[in-house]
């Protein structure tokens, strides 16, 4: 069961249309069976141009024939007026203006973009575990000035926190509350945007600073794994608040294209911990409810658990499931903490635009947008 009547698509518009995430919301929708292309949108420096003249196009399939003419235009809700939703790639220096304009226009806002994910009525989804957050919609609509029918602005995750969180939500899911976790990323040059770093800055070499990435993993994590409080009919996320969950990341940049790797440690509340088998056993068995509710584009395999002793690995993992799940490997104790293992997500694809739209599908699914 989904919110659109006689194969009727929904008109969607993309916002930061012409870069490296831009790109693979064309990709994604082009193909899509709720969603057709209706608009599309850039900087100045695009607008008025021909999608296939202002791209530096960089995928390895063609532009889709659906994209290619359409004439870019500035990020004004005016230009949108047709669409129910829109997607946004937007560079975050500008995100959150224009993206809050959008939503005042009654639009659905599906943002990459960092800018409202700590607003405390916005929810920070990644699909594969918090759906249950868009239940904040509402509030979010009620308490906008002047209040809202139709738009809401749907975060999703920083590409490195999406990765991690969706095995800690399986572990949690299994065995309960995860007291402490350590990260240690290695993340692809794709991440960010294009032309992103000098090549004589990556190439033989590792940078180990992303600026505001780890404290973004630590308190991501906190909201996206937490629940939904609720007092005197007044909604907030609870931070996990119930059991403390300690997080220190460490992030490096390496000469990858796509896909962030990730190093993990966790310890659980629960004594005796779980043995690796069970945690193997439990990633594996892990489904989303994007998933099992017939999302398109919600993969089989949330996790894919790797017995191989030398993956995941981005170059031959990043496209499994069109890189909508995430590769998980090397399971085993960990002598300081209680399981350690590597996580590897595609960054580009369930790290940004795949997340947007399995997001926006959901929310058809569930009748929050129509037709
Ligand atoms: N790359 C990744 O792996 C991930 C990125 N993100 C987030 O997604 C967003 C996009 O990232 P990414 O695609 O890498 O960035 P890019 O730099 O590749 O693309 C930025 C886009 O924003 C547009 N833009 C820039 N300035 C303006 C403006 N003044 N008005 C309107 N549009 C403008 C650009 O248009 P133009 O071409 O005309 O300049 C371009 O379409 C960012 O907020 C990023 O933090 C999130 C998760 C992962
Ligand atoms: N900072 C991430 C990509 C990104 O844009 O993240 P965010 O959406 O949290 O700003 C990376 O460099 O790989």
């Amino acid at each position: 069961m989904h919110g659109l009547q006689d194969g009727k698509q929904i008109k969607v518009g993309v916002l930061g249309a012409t870069g490296t995430v831009g790109q693979r919301f064309i990709l994604l929708l082009a193909e899509h069976p709720f969603f057709v292309i209706h608009a599309l949108g850039a900087s100045s420096r695009s607008a008025g141009k021909q999608y296939a003249k202002a791209a530096t196009w960089k995928q390895v399939k063609p532009i889709p024939s659906q994209a290619r003419e359409i004439v870019v235009q500035e990020c004004k809700p005016e230009h949108f007026s047709e669409c129910a939703i829109v997607f946004s790639g937007l560079d975050a220096d500008v995100a959150g203006d224009i993206e809050a304009a959008f939503r005042e226009a009654e639009l659905a806002v599906f943002s990459n973009a960092k800018n409202f994910r700590r607003d405390p009525h916005v929810p920070l989804v990644v699909p594969l575990i918090n759906t249950s957050h868009l239940s904040i919609i509402s509030q979010q609509q009620a308490l906008h000035s002047p209040p809202l029918k139709k738009g809401f602005i749907v975060t999703n995750a920083n590409c490195s926190t999406t990765a991690v969180v969706v095995p800690l939500a399986a572990l949690e899911r299994a065995f309960g509350p995860i007291e402490s976790c350590m990260i240690t990323t290695m993340q692809a040059i794709s991440g960010a945007g294009y032309p992103g770093l000098p090549s004589m800055d990556i190439l033989d070499n590792v940078v180990p600073y992303i600026s505001g990435e780890e404290e973004k993993i630590e308190w991501e994590t906190l909201k996206i794994l937490g629940g939904i409080a609720e007092e005197d009919g007044t909604k907030s996320f609870d931070m996990h608040a119930r059991h403390p969950l300690r997080i220190s990341a460490s992030c490096n940049r390496v000469p990858v294209i796509e896909g962030h790797t990730e190093c993990v440690s966790v310890r659980f509340t629960r004594r005796p911990p779980p043995s690796p088998q069970q945690v193997r056993e439990a990633l594996q068995a892990y489904t989303s409810d994007a998933y099992t509710l017939g999302c398109p584009s919600a993969p089989r395999h949330a996790v894919f658990v790797h017995e191989e002793p030398d993956r995941p690995q981005p170059r031959l993992d990043r496209d499994f499931q069109q890189g909508a799940g995430v590769s998980v490997g090397r399971v085993r104790q960990c002598r300081v903490l209680d399981i350690k293992f590597v996580v590897m997500g595609n960054n580009v694809a369930i790290g940004a635009a795949t997340s947007s739209i399995i997001n926006a599908e959901f929310a058809v699914v569930k009748g929050l947008v129509q037709a």
